[in-house]
Formats: C-alpha cells, structure tokens, sequence
C-alpha cells in the first residue's frame, strides 16, 4: 500500500484525456504565484494537462493585475517567509491576494510553503522566527487549518511517500509524495464545518448543501511517517495528534498538500484540482 523511503529522483508519466471536438472549449486562466519557489514546476505541470472542452493557460503572478486576470491560483512549495516578504513588498499585492485566498468562489492549492500559507492568520507556529518580525501569519483559505513548520525536520530529513490517494484517477496507483522540509498539521479545527476523512473511502460523496465547506482529508501518511509533535505550549495551543499526519485537506475551491505534487512526474492532482476545484466538474 504505502513505501517509505528517502528521497531519490521521481520519474513517472503524465496522464492525458482526449479532445472533445465539439462544442466551443472553455478557457481558463490558472496563475501561478512565481515570488518564489518551484513555481515554474507548477506552470510545466498545468500545460501537460488535457481535460476535454478545456484551454487551460498557466501564467505565472507577480502583480496584482496580473492577479485579478486569473481565475484560479496555485502558491508553490519554497520558503513561506520569504513568499510573504516579497509580497508585502509589492505594491497592492498583498491586499489582494488576500482577497483572492480567503474568497470561497475562488480556487486556490497551496504545495508546501504555500500550504502554510493558507493556514489560519494565526496558525502558524515553528520554523525559525525572525528577530525583529512579528510572527508569520496565514493568509487562510482552509478554515480551522493550524500547521507547525518544518516539524519534518531538515532538507537532509526529506522524503518520499508512495501513497494511494482513492480521490484521484487510478486509484489504486500510488502517487509519490514528496515531502521537502514539509510543515506537518498542527490540528484541524473548524468552527462551523465538519470533517469528512476519505482516505480510504473510493466512492465517498458529500452531500450537496455541505460541499463548499466541509473539509476533506483525501490523503494521511501513515502513523510510522508521521512527526513528533510540536510543543504543546506555543501559541498555537496543544497540537492534535490525528491531524499531524494529513497532507492533502480540501475545503471547496481550496485545496492544500504538504507535499510537492509538481516533482513527482505525475500530473493527477493537478488534473484532480482543476476538475473539482477550478471547473467543479
Ligand atoms: N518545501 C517547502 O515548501 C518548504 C517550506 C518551508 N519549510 C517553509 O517554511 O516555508
């Protein structure tokens, strides 16, 4: 089921869908936060999807214009405190991409650090703090999300997972995780939404008046991957323990994983974001 082994270089091929020929394709721009991090990656990755009736254009955001030209965003995986930095540094970014994270008609995934980053404004815990600065803050997106940085250890710590994730494609064909100083789940604790876990669920449904706020877990390393917890006295309050091992939650449009998607060769939890977050087929 799940193999856990230290990183090596992933290859993998990309699943495709055909054309539909017919009717007049939809096009949808897809922007890409490129601050910093593996953005391009991401870019590569949406430009090898093929969803019929669909044009997807993937383009890369450093603006706020560019921003309120896209539909859907993706913030990479890199270093969180350097994405924000940069951001509070770009003129009438920041508001806006505010706007865009915390709106739940808009879709957004965040890999890794960008994960963290749409965690709760006051969910971030862990990493090094930065003498002078206030303490990181989320920017949100996946109510009640609480992470703790780096809990996975170093660069040296990284590894990789190969997990089935029964919410994608071929189910049954592990997806491989990789986990590059990941930040772990501190706790997950909505006010006002449930939690479904669907890690081993392959025909799961949510009813329709929940879907965009019930939160889903659609993939749990397993106990033996799983970190030590944090300390139990930060801010952040004592860290829940069942949560530390999930590392792909969706709440509606939003979607984050811990792991780095776009260094694996495989491009279906991209397909699975855009068809069920992006286009809500
Ligand atoms: N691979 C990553 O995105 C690492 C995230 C990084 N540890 C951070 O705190 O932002």
């Amino acid at each position: 089921m799940i193999s856990y082994h230290h990183l090596t270089l992933a290859t993998s091929t990309t699943m495709t869908l055909p054309m539909a020929s017919s009717s007049k394709p939809r096009r949808v721009i897809i922007g890409v936060l490129a601050l910093q991090g593996a953005f391009i990656e991401h870019i590569h990755y949406l430009e090898r999807l093929r969803i019929p009736n669909t044009v997807i254009r993937a383009i890369p955001i450093r603006t706020a214009d560019q921003l309120e030209s896209c539909e859907a965003l993706i913030i990479p995986g890199g270093e969180s405190t350097v994405i924000q930095s940069v951001a509070e540094r770009t003129e009438g970014l920041l508001p806006i991409l505010l706007d865009f994270v915390r709106n739940p008609q808009r879709a957004v995934w965040g890999t890794c650090a960008g994960m963290i980053l749409m965690a709760e404004e006051d969910g971030i815990g862990g990493g090094k703090v930065i003498k002078g600065r206030p303490p990181q803050k989320g920017w949100g997106g996946i109510e009640g999300l609480k992470v703790w940085r780096n809990l996975y250890g170093t660069q040296l710590e990284s590894f990789e997972a190969h997990m089935e994730i029964p919410a994608l494609s071929q189910p049954t064909k592990p997806f491989n995780c990789i986990f590059i100083r990941a930040p772990a789940v501190h706790s997950l604790q909505p006010k006002s939404t449930s939690v479904a876990d669907l890690t081993q669920d392959l025909h799961h449904t949510i009813a329709p008046t929940e879907t965009s706020t019930t939160i889903e877990v659609l993939a749990t390393l397993p106990s033996e991957c799983t970190p030590p917890p944090p300390p139990q006295d930060s801010h952040l309050g004592p860290s829940n323990h069942e949560d530390l091992g999930k590392v792909m939650i969706r709440q509606g449009s939003k979607l984050v994983t811990s792991f780095h998607p776009e260094l694996s060769g495989d491009t279906r939890i991209h397909q699975y974001w855009v068809e069920k977050c992006v286009l809500g087929m």
